[in-house]
């Protein structure tokens, strides 16, 4: 007798009865591991429990089963939609797409795309995982056949977008399963919407401080510790959201002294004057200054000063700087970082102003002196040192060379289109890091004017009240 097999990925090959059974005991977990985390959802199963216990009391009748249970997923949808969306509404959502859209045309989108591998003995398919919808993004799970890397999907993501009716297609890696990687199919905008800021605490430094949503709907955290962040876009891009979603989003760790923010705006305080409150030292340019980009480099060459001394303290003891009280993280933040490399008319001062970011860039992350830097131009000849920022971020640009400029060769064929994002969507954006292959589209957080201002004035607040007490 034959026995029944079904095909895991191109390699395996288990018996059905084994699949079947652990696909079921997956989706049990699962749902039960929702469930926990929704309480209608426990309180919707307790009293349809109560229901049937009642109903056996005083005579089990089976058609009153399904209104019961109408009444309770209706009364559930109605007084905690999110619960349901997530516990219920998800779930048959992927499965309906799962089966409708990419099961059934999975086969033959493989083949169109060029990613399946044809033998004498066999033909190989990409194993399609599983798929988990939400609103607006599909993930498609997919197990690559050998040989195959992620960069064979990013070259044909616009064909699979197409062929499955997206509007475009992301290929990310999964984090410990190098044969997996996840296809992100947008069905509509995900980033429509401006993002409120959310709440942060002093943990957020060694976590990662939240400043934008990604396109799965999850917070997207920015380690800024050990790392310096290069901000690039073009004008009106949003560049301002960024540098203010952190910087807000730093307050607690500030005021906990954790954190000291030096800050330059070559604008004359245009830009970052809002957030004075917030600095520790805080250099503009006006028109009474003969020489503004002097008092720049007189600040930089202090940050140098701060790095050498920390390199003397810290050497022999630990490779990282760990952020304290006495020894807090410094930043150094720049809001047109062209004006102090591409720009400065003066020989001698450029010259300064270029060996002192040089040193910070080269030296500063590992004992506590990061930059954040925003431009509009990433070019070499105006940001020669754009290579030493290990996190970059594209916003909205003019060109489509200048996504690999900012993000890497390659970041562009990977789907960082950042030469793509429409005028209506500030704040959009890619984001690369170093040591992570694929760039990650996200909203940064809408920091309004007032909210900059009231982050200052907490700090002022708190500043004052421990001054107080001691
Ligand atoms: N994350 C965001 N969500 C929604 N709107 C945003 C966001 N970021 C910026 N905007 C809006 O976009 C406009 C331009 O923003 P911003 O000034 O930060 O751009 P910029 O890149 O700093 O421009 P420039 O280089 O000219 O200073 C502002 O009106 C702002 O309200």
């Amino acid at each position: 007798m034959r026995r029944l097999v079904v095909r895991i990925g191109p390699i395996r090959r288990e018996p059905a009865w084994l699949v079947v059974t652990l696909a079921v005991c997956r989706v049990v977990s699962r749902g039960a591991r929702r469930l926990a985390r929704a309480p209608f959802g426990v309180l919707a199963v307790v009293a349809l429990a109560g229901w049937a216990v009642l109903l056996t009391v005083y005579g089990w009748r089976w058609w009153q089963l399904g209104p019961t249970v109408v009444v309770v997923l209706l009364g559930w949808r109605w007084l905690w939609p999110s619960g349901f969306g997530r516990v219920l509404g998800l779930p048959l959502r992927s499965v309906r797409r799962g089966g409708r859209i990419y099961r059934r045309q999975w086969s033959s989108a493989m083949d169109a795309s060029g990613l399946v591998r044809v033998t004498e003995q066999a033909r190989q398919v990409p194993r399609l995982v599983r798929v988990r919808s939400s609103r607006s993004v599909d993930r498609v799970t997919v197990e690559m056949l050998p040989g195959q890397v992620l960069d064979d999907f990013a070259g044909v993501a616009d064909r699979l977008a197409q062929t499955f009716g997206a509007l475009d297609c992301r290929v990310h890696s999964v984090p410990r399963r190098p044969h997996r990687l996840e296809l992100w199919m947008l069905i509509k905008e995900p980033l429509e919407q401006i993002v409120e800021p959310f709440p942060t605490t002093v943990d957020d430094l060694t976590r990662g401080i939240p400043v934008a949503r990604s396109e799965d709907g999850q917070v997207h955290r920015l380690v800024i510790v050990g790392s310096h962040v290069l901000v690039v876009g073009a004008t009106g891009s949003g560049k301002g959201s960024v540098v203010w979603s952190l910087l807000v989003g730093l307050r607690p760790a500030i005021t906990a002294g954790l954190v000291r923010v030096w800050a330059i705006d070559p604008k004359g305080g245009m830009e970052l004057s809002l957030g004075v409150g917030l600095f520790d030292r805080f250099c503009h340019g006006d028109a009474t200054s003969a020489s503004y980009e002097e008092a720049f480099a007189v600040l930089l060459d202090d940050a140098v000063t701060v790095m050498r001394q920390r390199q003397d303290l810290l050497r022999g003891v630990t490779r990282l700087h760990e952020p304290s009280v006495d020894e807090p993280l410094l930043i150094i933040v720049i809001d047109e970082l062209a004006a102090l490399s591409g720009w400065v008319a003066d020989r001698t001062l450029k010259k300064r102003i270029e060996t002192a970011l040089g040193l910070l860039l080269s030296q500063g992350r590992a004992v506590g002196v990061v930059v954040l830097g925003a431009v509009q131009d990433p070019r070499k000849e105006v940001l020669p040192m754009r290579d030493l920022f290990p996190t970059r971020i594209a916003l909205r640009v003019s060109e489509a060379e200048q996504v690999g400029l900012v993000l890497g060769q390659g970041a562009r064929a990977r789907g960082a289109f950042a030469d793509r994002i429409p005028e209506r969507l500030p704040g959009v954006g890619y984001v690369v890091v170093d040591g992570i292959a694929e760039p990650r589209r996200v909203r940064f957080f809408y920091v309004t004017d007032d909210r900059i201002v009231e982050a200052g004035r907490q700090h002022a607040a708190s500043v004052d009240a421990s001054e107080v007490a001691a």
